[in-house]
Order: C-alpha cells, then sequence, then structure tokens
C-alpha cells in the first residue's frame, strides 16, 4: 500500500492525520481573534477532552491516528542538518529578519527536546518568555504593542487544509491567509524526510511554493474518477487549473471530471466542505444556501485545447449535477433541516462538515442535533463527538482531519 491512498471521501477510513490542540489556543486574546481566523477562545482543557474524544472514536473504529506535530518531531530528530533548515526556514517565513534575534531564537528553540520546540513553534514566542529581549530594530519598535516574537498558529487543528491527499498523490496547499502560510512548512517536511512517507514516489499536484491559492477544505474526492472543487474564498480557479492540469497529466492518473463549484466568497461558505460533505454513495450533507443559483463548473481533459483543459458551464441545480457526474440519484440532507434559523445556526457549528469513516457512517459534533436527529432518521450511523469548545475555531470534524488512507469502494 502506497503511504496515500484516497479514492473516494467515503471508503473505510484506515489512517488519518490530526493535531491535538495546545498551547497556541492558549496565546488567543481577544485583538487577535479576527486576525488568527478564530470566533472565541476555546477553554484548552476542554478542546484536548473534545479533541481525544474525537481521537477516540477514530482508534476504536480500526482507524490509525497519527499527529503532525509528532511526526514533525520524529522527522527532526533524523538528523542535525533537517532540524537546523527548519529553524530557519521556519524563522524565515515568521519574519525574523535581525541576525540578533534569529541567533538568539534558535538557541531558544534548541534549548528544548524536538517535541517541545514543534510544540512552541506551533504555540508562539511571547515576547516575555525571551531573556534579554530587547527592541533593536525599526520594526521591532513599530510593533512594540505586539506580543509575539513568533505568531501563534490556532489553525494547525484544521490538518485538512494545508495538504489534501488525492489518489495516491498529495496537493501542497498554498494557504490564502499569511497566518496560516507557516503550517504548510510541517507536512512540507514530514513528506520530503519522514520514512513513512518519503520514499512512497507520492506525486505533488500542487505546491506551496505557488502564487495561487487552495485550501483542502474545498478539495474533496467525490470517487476514483471525480474530484470536487470548490472556488471560495479560500480556493481560485487558476489555481484549481494548475491542479488539474497536473492530476490529468499524471500516467496513473484515474480522475476524469473535476467540478468546479462557484460559492459566496464569505465566512460562512469559508470551503466548500463548510457547506457540503460526503455520507454516503448516493447521500451528500447540504447547506440550503447552496442548492439555489450556483455555477458549477466541469472540468475535463483536453489536449488538443490551447491550455489543455475543456470547460463546460453546467446550468442544472447542485443536485441533477451531481447525479448524472456520479451516475445515480443523489440525495442531498439538508443541514438544520433547510430551516432559516436552526439551519444557520448549525452550518454555522459545521453540521455540514462531517467526517466519513465509513460508507453511510459519518463523526458529527453534538451541538448540531436538529440536524443530527435528521441524519439518524435516515438510517445514517453517527458518531457523536463534544464540540463545546472545539467548534469556536470555525471548522468541524473533516476539517479536523486529513485521510492518509481509506480503502476502496467495491
Ligand atoms: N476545511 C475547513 O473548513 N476548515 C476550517 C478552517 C477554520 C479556520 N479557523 C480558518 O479560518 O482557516
Amino acid at each position: 500500500m502506497k503511504p496515500i491512498h484516497v479514492f473516494s471521501e467515503i471508503g473505510k477510513l484506515k489512517k488519518v492525520l490530526l493535531h491535538r490542540p495546545g498551547e497556541e489556543v492558549e496565546n488567543l486574546t481577544p485583538d487577535l481573534l479576527e486576525r488568527l481566523l478564530f470566533d472565541d477562545i476555546p477553554y484548552l482543557k476542554i478542546a484536548q477532552e473534545e479533541h481525544d474524544a474525537f481521537a477516540k472514536i477514530l482508534q476504536d473504529n480500526g482507524v490509525e491516528v497519527v499527529y503532525i506535530e509528532k511526526l514533525t518531531a520524529e522527522t527532526l530528530d533524523l538528523s542535525d542538518d533537517i532540524k537546523n533548515n527548519f529553524i530557519d526556514e521556519f524563522l524565515f517565513e515568521s519574519k525574523i529578519h535581525s541576525d540578533n534575534m534569529k541567533k538568539s531564537l534558535k538557541e531558544y528553540l534548541l534549548s528544548m527536546d524536538t517535541q517541545a520546540m514543534v510544540n512552541k513553534m506551533i504555540a508562539g514566542i511571547r515576547k516575555t518568555e525571551l531573556a534579554g529581549y530587547k527592541r533593536t530594530t525599526l520594526v521591532d519598535v513599530v510593533n512594540d504593542f505586539y506580543p509575539f516574537i513568533t505568531e501563534p498558529m490556532p489553525n494547525i487543528l484544521f490538518t485538512r487544509d494545508t495538504f489534501a491527499s488525492i489518489g495516491n498523490g498529495v496537493s501542497f496547499n498554498h494557504m490564502y491567509t499569511n497566518v496560516r502560510q507557516r503550517e504548510t512548512l510541517f507536512c512540507d517536511y514530514v513528506f520530503k524526510y519522514h520514512p513513512d512517507f518519503k520514499d512512497g514516489n507520492v506525486p505533488h499536484w500542487y505546491d506551496r511554493d505557488e502564487d495561487t491559492y487552495i485550501e483542502g477544505g474545498d478539495q474533496l474526492v467525490l470517487n476514483k474518477e471525480t474530484l470536487a472543487i470548490g472556488i471560495s474564498e479560500r480556493t481560485e480557479s487558476a489555481a484549481i487549473e494548475k491542479l488539474a492540469r497536473k492530476v490529468f497529466a499524471h500516467p496513473e492518473n484515474t480522475f476524469k471530471t473535476i467540478l468546479a463549484f462557484d460559492l459566496p466568497h464569505q465566512r460562512s461558505f469559508m470551503h466548500l466542505d463548510t457547506v457540503f460533505t460526503q455520507i454516503d454513495h448516493d447521500k451528500f450533507t447540504i447547506h440550503a444556501g447552496i442548492e439555489g443559483p450556483l455555477r458549477i463548473f466541469k472540468i475535463t481533459s483536453d489536449p488538443s485545447s490551447e491550455y489543455g483543459l475543456k470547460i463546460t458551464v453546467e446550468s442544472k441545480d447542485v443536485q441533477t449535477v451531481l447525479s448524472e457526474t456520479l451516475g445515480r440519484q443523489i440525495e442531498l440532507i439538508r443541514c438544520g433541516n433547510g430551516d432559516i434559523i436552526d439551519g444557520g445556526r448549525e452550518q454555522w457549528n459545521d453540521g455540514a462538515n462531517t467526517l466519513a469513516i465509513a460508507p453511510n457512517e459519518i463523526i458529527v459534533y453534538s451541538r448540531n442535533h436538529v440536524t443530527n436527529e435528521l441524519l439518524a432518521n435516515k438510517g445514517v450511523k453517527l458518531h457523536i463527538m463534544p464540540s463545546s469548545e472545539l467548534s469556536r475555531g470555525r471548522g468541524g470534524p473533516r476539517c479536523m482531519s486529513m485521510p492518509l488512507v481509506r480503502e476502496d469502494l467495491e
């Protein structure tokens, strides 16, 4: 089996990548929430308990759970060179430019064991914790009010977004916001050097140094022939074209069609998986807000065209386009039963963001009880996880997980 094997959204989940929330959550302050893309400050202890419950559901159902922070530490422990280069790149991307500051930070980071160092990089380094921190550069003086030398990365919790497993390959994403850019450095090193991944001959469908942005919450693998990608606040059409050309050109490629959904560019529709996830061969959850007039583009390979792609605009509704493309009648189950209040509230709390661990078997947030009851009545097997604190980061079970291996569907 190759290290990455994901040809559907619903095949039995065998291995998944998570991040257990840590001290970065305690580095959120009201002034920083908007910049750091959180809507409130989770209570870390409870957030960790909720996350452990999530991991336990996965493990109890035969899924191997690996953590990005642990894989990164194992990777950096492989050699001093790898560790040194990682620190240098991290500091560069954290915009630490003065030589003095770089030197003191490097000494500080190297004084810790590798796991503690990785956790600290994710948590952010406060000005108060660096002994002898002095304002030396113009940047330091200008930013005097800012409490961090390196910024916290609370969104690394959402492992779905930084890279996406597609078939046997990976899309290393260029994130839309600067604050999420450094997250992709961690998986970049893991895939380059970690023994579980480096020799796997994993094709890259996209690279983090591309100049157009794309995020994993917008990248769905509907089956071995079909991808769905959101054109959203976080993913631009130019990035989808680049990815499409790479995927279609690969000698072992199985994907023939990419459906691109043109979403409203606003936070409540942040990614395609914020409004739409697959539950079973013929069932999806959906936010009623995207069922209506929505442009959907069908992208296929066309070697005779100048850009190598054929684009057609589908003028039908989501249900019809999906039914025709997947070759079966599709049922869309509305978040909050489509009610303007229940649907609005539960979609905001990721009621439409479910993680399938097998066909017709999904992990959902407890707080979305209207949607959950509807799903249970439709015969969907639910694994319900606690969700008071984790939901404050605006991501659900699908956002908090990146499948590495799924069994193929029959
Ligand atoms: N796939 C997803 O929808 N991920 C959720 C990301 C939430 C995070 N706070 C963000 O704004 O990027």
